[in-house]
């Protein structure tokens, strides 16, 4: 499990209010070059990203385990309710059956790899157990998926430095949600007590600068940039810099996510990180990887590309609440060795879950009896 925001970073809300006045407004002195200012926008406060939540809890559909059961509804219907529409009436475990759960698992994005370990682990458990009712097979199922899920459930080994800010980078191509979930996880550090500093170190794109200052007015933190094409590793160091003067707890470092070709994405992506490690030992601590669940398989080869490039040590998976192709979690777990820290669940500021293998195996098979 993450733990991120309980264990490692856990503090006194008041203090950290403390701290972030103390600071006060963010001075020139630290700038490098005139020509090249990184500007500060202090934020305005807005709820309205939280108005969504309120509406849903107001309707009923309150708890937490509730709501990440609801948000998963079409990964549940194309997944587990096909599932129980396939044995309802079944009598007997027999080839067809297998041969219809193949195209169930395949359609929920489940990947050929994992669909065909999970049926051959099914089949020699049927053959082993002498199981002859579907529903015993379903249980054996559930059972293998959440197997799949714990086997990437890895520590999150995240420590504070010994002194300095914890960095985190974060990559992904276009459109996946990044900013959106640096804003998200923005908000969990805040009310962990933690002051945040974010970075727009995707100076492609003078939008893409505009979105992060929005998230990071709705979090009430400090958001640095520079003019639209500047040099995006001058950008983090800069930052690093900053947030080192005035003793960020937590520095998040947006990165652009198209370039006019994918190696000098990579390159630009590896040159940020060196940088960023020459101004401050160790960092970035995390390189934080953002996939869009809707994309299914494409999700596995984006992650295999970026991890080669720069090294990815969690990954982030958006969207979860707008497809049916959920099973790409299991997927990504099965064939990938990079822990899901988090899961997106939803457009708003609390949609993101840290990724718990139990809570979302059970949210899908709607067995709320192991939860909390
Ligand atoms: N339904 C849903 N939408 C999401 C989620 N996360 C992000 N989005 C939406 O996805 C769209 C793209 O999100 P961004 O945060 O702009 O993505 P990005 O990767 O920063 O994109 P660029 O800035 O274009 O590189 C926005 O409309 C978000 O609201 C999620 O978990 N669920």
């Amino acid at each position: 499990m993450l733990g991120w925001f309980k264990k490692k970073f856990s503090k006194n809300d008041e203090a950290a209010t403390l701290k972030e006045k103390e600071k006060g407004i963010v001075s020139d002195t630290v700038l490098s070059s005139p020509e090249c200012l990184p500007s500060v926008t202090e934020p305005k406060k807005s709820d309205s990203a939280t108005e969504g939540v309120k509406k849903e809890e107001a309707s009923g559909l309150g708890t937490m385990f509730q709501r990440l059961s609801t948000r998963l509804s079409k990964t549940k219907e194309s997944l587990v309710h096909r599932m129980d529409t396939l044995f309802l009436g079944r009598k007997e475990i027999d080839a067809d059956l297998f041969d219809e759960l193949e195209e169930i698992l395949i359609t929920a994005d489940l990947g050929i790899n994992t669909t065909m370990e999970l049926l051959d682990d099914a089949r020699r458990n049927v053959k082993r157990n002498a199981l002859s009712d579907p529903q015993e097979l379903k249980i054996v199922l559930k059972e293998k998926l959440r197997s799949f899920l714990m086997e990437s459930d890895q520590p999150a080994e995240l420590v504070r430095p010994e002194s300095g800010p914890f960095v985190i980078m974060v990559v992904g191509v276009n459109g996946v949600g990044k900013t959106t979930t640096i804003g998200k996880i923005t908000k969990k550090f805040k009310q962990a007590g933690q002051s945040v500093l974010l970075v727009a170190a995707d100076t492609f794109r003078a939008a893409a600068v505009a979105q992060l200052k929005i998230w990071g007015e709705r979090n009430d933190v400090t958001v640095v940039h520079q003019q639209e094409g500047a040099d995006p590793s001058a950008v983090a160091f800069d930052a690093i810099d900053l947030a080192v003067a005035k003793e960020y707890d937590v520095v998040i470092v947006d990165t652009a996510g198209r370039l006019h070709t994918q190696v000098n994405l990579m390159e630009e992506l590896k040159k940020i990180k060196r940088v960023m490690g020459k101004r401050l030992e160790g960092a970035p601590h995390e390189i934080l990887l953002v996939l869009d669940a809707t994309t299914g398989q494409n999700a596995v080869s984006q992650a295999k590309l970026f991890n080669d490039a720069v090294g990815i040590t969690g990954l982030a998976l958006t969207k979860l609440d707008g497809t049916a192709k959920g099973g790409i979690v299991a997927c990504i777990c099965r064939e990938l060795s990079i822990p899901i820290r988090f899961i997106g669940i939803g457009e708003q500021i609390d949609d993101l879950r840290d990724f718990n293998p139990d809570d979302f195996i059970n949210a899908l098979f709607g067995d709320e009896t192991h939860n909390h």
